[in-house]
């Protein structure tokens, strides 16, 4: 391992004793579980973790500690005030050759409009970090880097302080003999309102057949409670066990710890592309393969479904040709299958205009019809009046960006709230014309599937 002893380019900003500096500093590693070195991280920095692994697996990332909190508790300015916070931070970097770039990561709500108490409670409008420590693993390769941020010159010290915790992180996560991971103990399931949840995809269903919107999605929770706190690395251990084709996110905040397994990309930027798809219809996976597969031409076929599904293309492809030239969409959807259930998937890419970032796309494409509904402010008009819950960060863009713009969001479904030994479990879906409440219950319980193998609970669906 490569260990500077100069803080970087600190012995000559650091003499200017004036302004913010944003410092970083990384040192290659080998052998790294980014799962181990979350748990390592456990003592130190609980309540101040995050985790992410693409669904290609080839970059997975481990935050620590908070560098830097950007929040934004305004629900119509909160994309601008996150790019605000963020370009301020990195028009003061100090950054070596073979630094890596530092991480933003975090997440929005759903719906900042949505004033319901609830478990909710303490997450903003927007949430992100920059972590005191972060391992980036890139195709293979381990990136730890150390982040600071200072307006005072006094890093010097700091810095010491943190590149003994690294190394201490390191050396755990490669070493150290890691708890066994046994899944948690359930003593009760919660179904909440499951009579309010059929009125309102029924009301929902009569609205659009009166002539309303042509698709809302509507949602409901479920709640768990254990015999004893669950561990974050243990669920995030599960789940990446048991989810091997879906993104894999956990986002800590005090108490309350947002995970989840969700195979929908939002919006990717990377050298200049920008890369968005479509996920919306779905059914169950079949038991032996030939079941399996008459399940997936089903779907392919199956009207109501290809209707949630062209709402999503058609939205995504409009937001897309205004922000990008250069738009690729398949004529067609082909099918997206992950352990629980599949999905009918289109995938888009563009190219990006000039002067066009990730979060003007996130914010235009939040929430697409595969959360929302078509036309996008009705729906969630109607979201609002019948779901009779928050969504939380359910259903929103959770991601990452570097100082370079290049960054991934996804969908954040297949998720759930953590908080000690209590959980609440979130899954919705597309209503049309077509829809039925009751086989709409039935695949909430199939898309409740990830969450509920990964924390012990029994399976339905
Ligand atoms: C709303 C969810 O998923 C969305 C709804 C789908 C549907 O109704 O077919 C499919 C994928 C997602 O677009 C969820 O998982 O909670
Ligand atoms: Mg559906």
């Amino acid at each position: 391992m490569k260990r500077k002893t100069t803080p970087h380019s600190m012995a000559e900003t650091g003499r200017m004793m004036d302004g913010l500096r944003f410092y970083t500093e990384t040192v290659e590693s080998d052998r790294l579980s980014p799962q181990a070195f979350f748990e390592a991280g456990e003592m130190e920095f609980a309540g101040r973790r995050f985790y992410w692994e693409n669904r290609d697996k080839t970059r997975k990332m481990a935050g620590m500690g908070h560098a830097a909190r950007l929040t934004s508790k305004d629900g119509d300015a909160r994309f601008e005030d996150i790019r605000t916070q963020w370009q301020r931070l990195c028009s003061v970097i100090v950054k070596e050759e073979g630094d890596q770039s530092p991480v933003l990561f975090g997440g929005f709500s759903f719906d900042p409009e949505n004033r319901r108490e609830s478990e909710w409670t303490g997450f903003p409008a927007a949430l992100f970090v920059v972590p005191q420590i972060q391992l980036v693993e890139k195709d293979g390769r381990a990136f730890v880097s150390i982040n600071l941020v200072s307006d005072d010159g006094s890093a010097a010290g700091d810095f010491e302080r943190l590149r003994l915790i690294r190394d201490r992180l390191i050396h755990e996560a490669q070493v150290k003999e890691r708890m066994p991971a046994v899944k948690p103990d359930v003593l009760r399931l919660h179904e909440y309102a499951k009579a309010d949840y059929l009125r309102a995809v029924e009301g929902v269903r009569d609205g659009i057949l009166e002539g309303g919107p042509e698709k809302v999605v509507i949602a409901r929770s479920i709640g768990l409670e254990f015999a004893a706190p669950v561990r974050h690395s243990e669920v995030l251990e599960h789940l990446s066990a048991e989810q091997q084709e879906s993104y894999l996110f956990g986002l800590e905040n005090g108490d309350g710890f947002f995970f989840g397994a969700t195979p929908e990309r939002l919006v990717k930027m990377e050298d200049g592309k920008g890369l968005t798809a479509c996920v919306a219809g779905s059914i169950r996976r079949g038991k032996t393969v030939e079941e399996d597969r008459l399940l997936g031409e089903g779907l392919l076929k199956d009207p109501k479904n290809r209707e949630e599904h062209q709402y999503v293309v058609q939205m995504i492809g409009d937001v897309f040709r205004s922000f990008c030239s250069d738009v690729r969409i398949p004529a067609g959807p082909r099918l997206l299958k992950v352990r629980d259930i599949q999905h009918l998937f289109t995938p888009v890419e563009a190219t990006p205009n000039v002067g066009t970032d990730l979060l003007d796309l996130v914010q235009a494409l939040h929430p697409t019809p595969a959360l929302g509904g078509t036309p996008r402010d009705e729906a969630l008009r109607m979201i609002r009046n019948n779901e009779k819950m928050d969504r939380g960060y359910y259903g929103a863009p959770i991601g990452w960006m570097d100082t370079e713009g290049d960054g991934e969001f996804a969908v954040a479904i297949r998720s759930g709230l953590l908080k000690g030994d209590r959980a609440h479990l979130y899954a919705g879906g597309g209503i049309v014309a077509g829809s039925v409440p009751e086989e709409e219950y039935k695949e909430t319980w199939v898309k409740f599937r990830p969450m509920m193998r990964a924390l012990g609970g029994v399976l339905h669906g």
